[in-house]
C-alpha cells in the first residue's frame, strides 16, 4: 500500500472519547468525599483518561517514552548553541541511562525507548531501536529539508514503534526527542500552521543570546520563503521545513489515539509535532495531555492552537520527554484518588446532595 494511504488507515482507526466512561469517571469523582470539583486538573485528567481508555478507573502499568533522535541540516547556518554531534553523543547517554529523562523516567517507573529516526552518524547500542529514515535533514535554508515520502516514512515510523511498544503491553506514552537544532524547525512548524510570526516562533533553545535568536528568526524567515509550505498540507510543511524526529513524533501521536492509549504531550518540539498529528488527525487530539509549559518562546501558541492547558509550570526547557515524564507522577495521583478515597456513603458523611434547594 502507498504511505499515504497507510497513514489514512490509521487515521480513519482513531475514535471520539467515550462519553459513557467519562461519565462514569465524573459520577464516582462526585461521590467521593470533596467538595464537587475541588482537585481541579486532576478530576479533568481522571475523567479524559477514562474517555480515552473506555474504563472507569484505567490503571497504566506500563508506560513508555519514546524519544525521536535526528540531526538537522539547517544547524550548518548556526542556529543552535551547540553542536551537531550532541545529538549521537546524547543518544548514547540515553542508552547507558544517563540523560535527564532517564533519571526521571525511573523514578516515574517508565521505561525509555531510544529511536534513531535520522541521526547523522553510527549510534550503536543493542537497545537502540534502529530505523534510520536517513542521515539527517538537509538545510531546509537552502531547499526541503526532505522529500514528502521521507516524512511519511518517519511518521509511519513513530506509528510503527507504538504498535510493537503495545503489543509488549505498553498502555500510555510519553513523546521525546533528541535533535541539535530541532527547536528551529520547531519554529518554522509553528508559525506556518499557527500563523504567529516568526519572531513570535522563535526562542532561544539551548541557550542562544538575543543576536542569535535574531539570527535564527531570520533563517527560519529565509527557509519559509523559500520553500512556501502550503499550511493546508502538514505533510508538506514536516518535509519542506520539519524534522525527522517531529514527523516521528507526530506519528508516535496519531498511533497512539488509534490504539486508544494516552499520549503525553512534553515541551516545544513535542507540541509542534502534535499540531501537525492533529493537522492530519483532528480525532487526536482528545488523546493528548499537555504536561508542562516550556520556557521556549512559542509554546504557548501552540499550546492554545491546540486548546491545552497543561498540568505543570515548572520552567523547564529541555525536552527529551522530560516534563512529559514529571507528569506521570500526576497520572498516578489521579488513579490513586479514584481506587483509594473513601465515598460520602462508605466514610458516613453528609453530602450536600443531602441539603434542600432552599438551605443552597
Ligand atoms: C546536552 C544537551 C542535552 C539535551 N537534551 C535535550 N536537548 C534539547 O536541545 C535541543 C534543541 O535546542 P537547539 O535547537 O537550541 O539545538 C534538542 O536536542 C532538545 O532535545 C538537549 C541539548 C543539549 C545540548
Ligand atoms: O521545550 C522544549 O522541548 C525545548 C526547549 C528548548 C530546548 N529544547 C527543548
Amino acid at each position: 500500500m502507498e504511505r499515504e494511504q497507510q497513514l489514512e488507515a490509521w487515521v480513519q482507526q482513531i475514535t471520539a472519547l467515550d462519553e459513557a466512561a467519562q461519565k462514569a469517571a465524573a459520577n464516582h469523582l462526585d461521590d467521593l468525599t470533596k467538595p464537587p470539583g475541588s482537585l481541579g486538573k486532576l478530576e479533568e485528567l481522571t475523567i479524559r483518561l477514562a474517555g480515552i481508555t473506555g474504563k472507569k478507573k484505567p490503571a497504566f502499568s506500563r508506560k513508555a517514552v519514546i524519544v525521536m533522535a535526528s540531526d538537522h541540516g539547517v544547524v550548518e547556518e548556526g542556529v543552535s548553541s551547540f553542536p551537531a554531534e550532541v545529538t549521537q553523543q546524547m543518544v548514547h547517554n540515553f542508552l547507558a541511562g544517563g540523560a535527564a529523562v532517564n533519571v526521571l523516567a525511573r523514578h516515574a517507573g517508565a521505561e525509555v525507548i531510544c529511536v534513531d529516526i535520522g541521526v547523522n552518524g553510527e549510534p550503536d547500542h543493542p537497545d537502540l531501536v534502529s530505523r534510520s529514515v536517513r542521515k539527517g535533514t538537509a538545510n531546509m535554508a537552502k531547499g526541503p529539508a526532505m522529500s514528502r515520502e521521507e516524512a511519511l516514512q518517519a511518521i509511519l515510523t513513530g506509528i510503527d514503534v507504538v504498535q510493537e511498544s503495545v503489543k509488549k503491553g505498553t498502555q500510555l506514552f510519553v513523546t521525546g526527542e533528541m535533535g541539535i537544532g530541532n527547536t528551529t524547525p520547531s519554529a518554522a512548524v509553528t508559525s506556518v500552521l499557527t500563523g504567529v510570526s516568526v519572531q513570535e516562533a522563535t526562542g532561544k533553545g539551548t541557550g542562544l543570546d538575543q543576536a542569535g535568536v535574531q539570527h535564527k528568526a531570520n533563517v527560519i524567515a529565509r527557509a519559509i520563503e523559500l520553500n512556501q509550505p502550503d499550511p493546508n498540507d502538514p505533510i508538506d510543511v514536516l518535509a519542506k521545513v520539519g524534522g525527522l524526529d517531529i514527523a516521528g513524533l507526530a506519528g508516535v501521536i496519531i498511533g497512539s489515539a488509534a490504539l486508544k492509549c494516552p499520549v503525553v504531550i512534553d515541551g516545544y518540539i513535542s507540541t509542534a509535532a502534535a499540531l501537525v498529528a492533529s493537522r492530519i488527525a483532528p480525532a487526536c487530539r482528545n488523546y493528548m495531555i499537555a504536561s508542562h509549559t516550556s520556557e521556549e518562546r512559542g509554546h504557548v501558541a501552540l499550546l492554545q492552537t491546540l486548546d491545552l492547558s497543561p498540568m505543570l509550570q515548572v520552567g523547564m526547557r529541555l525536552g527529551e520527554g522530560t516534563g512529559g515524564v514529571l507528569c506521570l507522577h500526576l497520572i498516578e495521583a489521579a488513579g490513586r484518588i479514584m481506587d483509594e478515597m473513601a465515598t460520602f456513603s462508605s466514610a458516613g458523611i453528609s453530602s450536600n446532595h443531602e441539603m434542600s434547594e432552599a438551605e443552597l
